[in-house]
């Protein structure tokens, strides 16, 4: 028997309504599979934990964290309590830097099932490989002045490895999938870091001649999302590019409460964390109406990476199989609550087992 210690921070908002829902779900994996097994320890680390301390975890915080084989996350964020630059540079950003999760893998596809607001969508099926560490998210700054003179000034940092390692990531990844990579770039307008990215690029891709390849500036590319998301398969962006096209995967899908995403240490040091595209939505919280499936595809994503894909597809199976019979929270126009699309999903997986 395989037991697999994960890390639970449900965080704030719908975290605290979709994290115990796909808990649930890897409780009926693990009965159906037989052979694996999951030890949840749960972490409060959050805006009220920060209304208590002053801060959003622990200062041994990360150090507890390690040890650990995943790190499972809801969502940071309650901008009535705490500035979201505070909460997510104190938790999630925090994270994902000292862990070095330099990756964030965040997939897209036509879901059996849902209504997509495309009029006419075909099948889709891509995966944004967004940079995780660097980029546009940055400390290096600084204001000075206030009203009138006041200057507000914002350092992107791209450096050759972080970029590169990204790319080489997509690369990789597209030779197990269509063979195809694109890049999203903004070298018109961003004088310095973009033809930079483009550079790395084009080095890049010359190790990968059976993989073939676009680059589009942003503004396009997000219109292509919409215009034809059929035609992309890996799609390589930045830290913040990659943040906006991975809602719009989500939205285009149907909702961004159904898009997953996976923070992952590629040097194998620290634990990987999973936590979904979305975040902590205060307008629906409370109501236990919050989409479950974005937190339970990601369940599917970090069983993916402890290298249990078979029982991973069957759960993904099974969110398509309720979503298409029409049991669907409303903001995929269904009526059903958070409990209900998730016991449903529990169900079916004990009866296919
Ligand atoms: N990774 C994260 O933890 C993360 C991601 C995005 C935003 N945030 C934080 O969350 C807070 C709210 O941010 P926001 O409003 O820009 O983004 P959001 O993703 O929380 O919400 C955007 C919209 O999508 C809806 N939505 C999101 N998830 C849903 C779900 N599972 N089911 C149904 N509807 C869902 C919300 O109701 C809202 O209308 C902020 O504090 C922000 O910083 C955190
Ligand atoms: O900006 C971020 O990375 C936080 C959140 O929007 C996310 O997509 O994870
Ligand atoms: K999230
Ligand atoms: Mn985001």
């Amino acid at each position: 028997m395989k037991k697999w210690e994960i890390a639970v921070i449900p965080g704030d908002g719908i975290g605290k309504e979709v994290v115990p829902a796909a808990l649930d779900v890897l409780k009926a994996v693990a009965d159906v599979h037989g052979g694996i097994s999951f030890s949840f320890t749960e972490f409060p680390w959050s805006c009220d934990y920060y209304m208590e301390h002053g801060k959003m975890m622990p200062d041994d915080g990360l150090e507890t964290l390690r040890n650990f084989d995943a790190i499972f996350l809801g969502a940071v964020g309650n901008p009535k309590l705490v500035p979201d630059h505070i909460s997510l540079w104190g938790l999630l950003l925090k994270i994902r830097r000292e862990f070095e999760q330099v990756i964030n893998i965040r997939p897209a596809k036509y879901f059996r099932g849902l209504s997509s607001p495309l009029a006419e969508p075909r099948e889709f099926d891509f995966i944004v490989v967004r940079e995780n560490s660097e980029g546009e998210y940055s400390e290096i700054g600084g204001r000075i002045h206030r009203g009138e003179d006041e200057i507000a000034i914002q350092n992107a940092v791209f450096t050759r490895k972080g970029t590169e390692r990204a790319m080489r990531y997509a690369f990789e990844l597209a030779r197990k999938r269509k063979r195809h990579v694109t890049s999203a770039t903004k070298s018109n307008g961003i004088f310095h870091t973009m033809p930079f990215w483009d550079e790395v690029f084009a080095d890049v891709k010359r190790d990968y001649p059976d993989v073939a390849t676009a680059s589009y500036h942003i503004d396009a590319l997000a219109a292509f999302f919409v215009t034809r998301p059929h035609t992309f398969d890996v799609v390589v962006a930045s830290n913040l590019f990659g943040d906006i096209l991975t809602d719009l995967g989500g939205a285009i899908m149907g909702s961004i409460g159904i898009a997953p995403a996976a923070n992952i240490n590629v040097n194998g040091k620290y634990p990987s964390m999973f936590e979904p595209v979305h975040g902590s939505a205060p307008d629906i919280y409370g109501q236990g109406i919050a989409n479950p499936i974005g937190q339970i595809w990601t369940a599917k994503l970090m069983l993916d990476h402890f290298g249990e894909e078979e029982i991973g597809a069957l759960l993904l199976q099974t969110i398509e199989d309720v979503a298409a019979d029409g049991i669907k929270t409303p903001d995929l126009g269904g009526t059903a609550t958070t409990k209900e699309v998730t016991e449903e999903i529990c169900r079916r997986l004990r009866k296919r087992g």
